[in-house]
């Protein structure tokens, strides 16, 4: 068996050996009951549900399904152990190893992927005669959806018309007949900007989408890397080994070797659909909610014998648009500040924001070197991500100084609500890009896609010049050490 992180299928033999797994072996309905039971786990950080039973499976078991495939564990040990699994991770393993993780192969000669002649996911071939996508076990995920969401969780492999780009990324997509989607193709994706690449040539765009792929692969699928880099080689360095791809039967485009299930096709450059409504990654679905979308062929389905489709079925915390999308965003937002020389030491997107914040631990030393201002320090940052690809998901930069830790939600809050003056110490950017899904753009009273943006600069002016002059009235902050290792040393005997 492979490693976890480089094969799906081990991946959830891992989830199994981790106790994180839990099979159902009687039918379940893929018209809501299974997203009903996904969102019940991923609602409560259960463990992540196999679905082995579904009404609609083909005679080779096309498909199961994997629900929660990369959400949160309870135990906070193990907290993110799911993530960690995605990448050959220790389970105890903290957010900022993870990020670190994905960011690691950034200073990494890249290791282009290995051309295999065949593979699993080539097991079996179903030609458009031999496959109904309605038929099939295609989920709805919410009730109020406009379609039954089948991609969530899958790899859309696109490539740019001179061949010199080939981007693997996740985007949304639903079942429009029996071999058409309808898909979320939003600038400034990649998979728009390629998309666009095509409608200027006149040409339908050729694309796989992949599912069940290494799970190393979908994380960086996920992850806002920079334009024109090809994820199959990053992806390579950063698990120190050529991923294993195969040419797919319809077109020129390469898959993982050991997918679950590829869709190969083209992507219309003319023809589109009505996509949506959705139950999306901030919390809502909104009826009538729906857009105009490009129409997906499906010229052939490959896949292993009895695959597993793997689900996100997003909305409310904690799903995997909350500890993928966010996260992924802010690792690539602090390499971007950091390789521009800005004092930032850490980033992350707190969940309890529903990743439409990013908090940025500022090395307080360095900025106090810089003799700027406050003013000055804001405008830089937010020039530099608000006007970017990275922050577009992104409608707050916050600000906090080395004493916070940006991963614990606590600390944020605390920085945020005590050190930055509404209006006064918040510096706002109405001229760039906005995200449409978060509901005050989309349904809110301005623009849909222009604005709403903020620094918060939760630093006080004491940080900029000469340093912190306060202690911070807790256990920590104001006691003498040899005392609280003294209360923490007799905590038992004094009787709790
Ligand atoms: C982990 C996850 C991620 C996304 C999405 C979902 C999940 C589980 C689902 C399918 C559940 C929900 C869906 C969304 O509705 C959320 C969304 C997020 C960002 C932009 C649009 C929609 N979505 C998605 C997404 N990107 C989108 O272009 N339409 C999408 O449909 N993303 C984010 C996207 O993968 C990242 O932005 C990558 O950086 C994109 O790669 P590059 O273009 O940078 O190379
Ligand atoms: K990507």
């Amino acid at each position: 068996m492979a490693l976890a992180h480089m094969e799906f299928r081990a991946f959830v033999q891992a989830l199994k050996d981790d106790g994180d797994l839990v099979e159902i072996n009687e039918e379940c309905d893929p018209n809501l009951e299974v997203s009903a039971i996904i969102r019940k786990v991923v609602e409560h950080d259960e463990r992540a549900p196999l679905f082995n039973n579904l009404k609609g499976q083909n005679e080779n078991g096309l498909w199961r399904i994997l629900g929660a495939p990369n959400s949160l564990r309870s135990d906070q040990r193990h907290r993110y152990g799911r993530l960690a699994r995605h990448l050959n991770l220790p389970p105890t393993s903290s957010m900022k190893e993870i990020l670190d993780k994905m960011v690691s192969a950034k200073t990494v000669a890249p290791i282009p992927p290995k051309i295999v002649e065949t593979g699993p996911c080539k097991e079996f071939c179903l030609t458009p005669d031999q496959f109904d996508l309605n038929q099939l076990p295609s989920p709805t995920l919410h009730q109020a959806d406009g379609g039954k969401y089948v991609q969530t969780y899958g790899m859309f492999i696109v490539r740019s018309p001179d061949g010199k780009w080939t981007n693997w990324s996740i985007a949304r997509a639903m079942v429009h007949d029996k071999n058409h989607l309808v898909g979320l193709v939003m600038p400034p994706q990649h998979i728009a900007v390629i998309h666009r690449m095509w409608k200027e040539q006149g040409r339908d765009m050729p694309y796989a989408l992949a599912f069940g792929v290494p799970p190393a692969a979908i994380m960086a699928a996920s992850m806002p890397l920079p334009d024109g880099l090809t994820e199959a080689e990053y992806i390579g360095s950063m698990v120190h080994s050529p991923l294993e791809l195969v040419k797919c039967e319809t077109n020129d485009l390469f898959v993982p070797s050991t997918s679950e299930i590829v869709f190969e096709g083209t992507c219309s450059v003319t023809e589109t659909a009505s996509e949506g409504p959705f139950g999306e990654m901030h919390g809502y679905v909104f009826r009538g909610d729906s857009h105009s979308m490009p129409v997906y062929t499906v010229n052939m389905i490959t896949h292993r014998k009895d695959p597993i489709m793997p689900v996100s079925a997003c909305g409310r915390l904690t799903d995997e648009t909350h500890t993928m999308i966010g996260p992924l965003a802010a690792a690539e937002i602090g390499y971007i500040l950091k390789s521009n020389g800005l004092p930032i030491n850490e980033a992350f997107s707190p969940f309890e924001s529903q990743v439409t914040w990013v908090a940025l631990q500022v090395d307080t030393d360095k900025l106090r070197a810089m003799k700027t201002t406050a003013e000055a320090f804001c405008r830089q940052v937010g020039d530099l991500i608000f006007r970017g690809k990275p922050g577009s998901t992104i409608h707050r930069l916050l600000l906090v100084g080395d004493d916070i830790d940006v991963y614990d939600f606590k600390e944020v809050i605390w920085a945020f609500t005590t050190r930055c003056r509404p209006v006064m110490d918040e510096y706002s950017y109405e001229d760039v890009p906005g995200f449409p899904l978060i509901p005050y753009m989309g349904h809110g009273n301005g623009p849909a896609n222009k604005g709403g943006k903020l620094v918060c600069d939760c630093l006080l002016p004491v940080e900029y010049t000469t340093g912190k002059n306060w202690e911070a009235a807790d256990f920590k902050g104001s006691f003498p050490p040899e005392l609280q290792q003294k209360v923490l040393d007799r905590w038992q005997s004094y009787g709790f």
